[in-house]
């Protein structure tokens, strides 16, 4: 593909991670409300291609997305705790002026960096801790109405709608991509719920990568690793998208050490 991909929250942990496996994949344009110091731009990209702007500022998205072919959206505010003046300016406004943008400039794909949270509620008493476990057979599986965990999970789940609503009126390919826990190395440490939905950064990679390349018109999917403990399916994103996790959070010890080396 020739035209440019558009990566929102360039410098944060999940652009860091896809930037830091596929960086030389695309002709990536990256943006952030933050200057990105050069270590964490491939040596690929132009500094001309680095947007330094924040997403609720409508000029600088729509300068920022002409003539794009797909956009990973990522940037916001990350925290489950976040209150809701954060998470409706960075999480909701800002992700609806980035739909609107990518509308207006024809984008063909949009991978939207939605959450665990957006779910969390389905957690409830009953059901833990041992759904977090691999003898447990409760399963998400993207199907189900979101029940968020808190107000930052109520941003996603609107995320994921604004998503539908620009799918459904304007024929923008969407996918929805519900991350767990990513962390590098190793799997969270002493943490099971985080096990049971580890997200590798090379896994983490390759799904945005699948998002880019795949066909799809809309879909909603769980990021998780091939973890053996999990109660998210990954069927659908293997199945629509392509997505062959190469990790398991199996492979270390409760404390996050790799079992070949225990
Ligand atoms: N890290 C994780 O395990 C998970 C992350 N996510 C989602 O993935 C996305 C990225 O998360 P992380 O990389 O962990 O967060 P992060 O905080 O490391 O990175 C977010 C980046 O977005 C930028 N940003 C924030 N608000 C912005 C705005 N209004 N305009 C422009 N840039 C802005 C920040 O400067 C930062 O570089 C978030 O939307 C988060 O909700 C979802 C589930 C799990
Ligand atoms: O959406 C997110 O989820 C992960 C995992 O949630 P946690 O409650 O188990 O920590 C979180 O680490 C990340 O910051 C957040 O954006």
């Amino acid at each position: 593909m020739d035209q440019p991909v558009l990566l929102t929250g360039a410098g944060g942990r999940v652009g860091q991670a896809i930037l830091g496996h596929i960086g030389d994949a695309y002709d990536w344009r990256l943006l952030d409300r933050e200057p990105l110091p050069d270590e964490k731009i491939p040596a690929s990209v132009d500094r001309t291609d680095v947007y330094v702007a924040d997403i609720t500022d409508e000029t600088a998205v729509k300068n920022a997305m002409e003539g794009v072919y797909a956009v990973i959206h990522l940037a916001g505010d990350p925290r489950p705790e976040a209150p809701w003046d954060s998470v409706l300016r960075n999480n909701i406004d800002g992700t609806q002026k980035m739909f609107e943008a990518a509308v207006e400039a024809g984008v063909e794909k949009f991978a939207f960096a939605s959450s665990n949270h957006a779910v969390g509620a389905y957690e409830t008493e009953e059901r833990t801790p041992d759904m977090y476990r691999s003898h447990h057979e409760f399963r998400l599986d993207g199907s189900e109405l979101p029940r968020p965990s808190n107000l930052y999970g109520v941003s996603k789940a609107t995320g994921e709608t604004l998503g539908r609503y620009y799918h459904d009126h304007y024929g923008i390919s969407v996918v929805n991509v519900r991350i767990g826990n990513l962390t590098q190395h190793h799997p969270p440490r002493e943490y099971e719920r985080g096990q049971a939905m580890w997200l590798s950064y090379r896994d983490c990679a390759h799904l945005f990568e699948c998002c880019v390349e795949a066909d799809y018109e809309f879909e909603i999917v769980y990021g998780i690793s091939n973890n053996d403990r999990k109660y998210y399916s990954i069927d659908r994103a293997r199945e629509v998208l392509g997505y062959d996790p190469i990790d398991n959070s199996a492979e270390y010890t409760f404390e996050g050490e790799p079992l070949d080396e225990a």
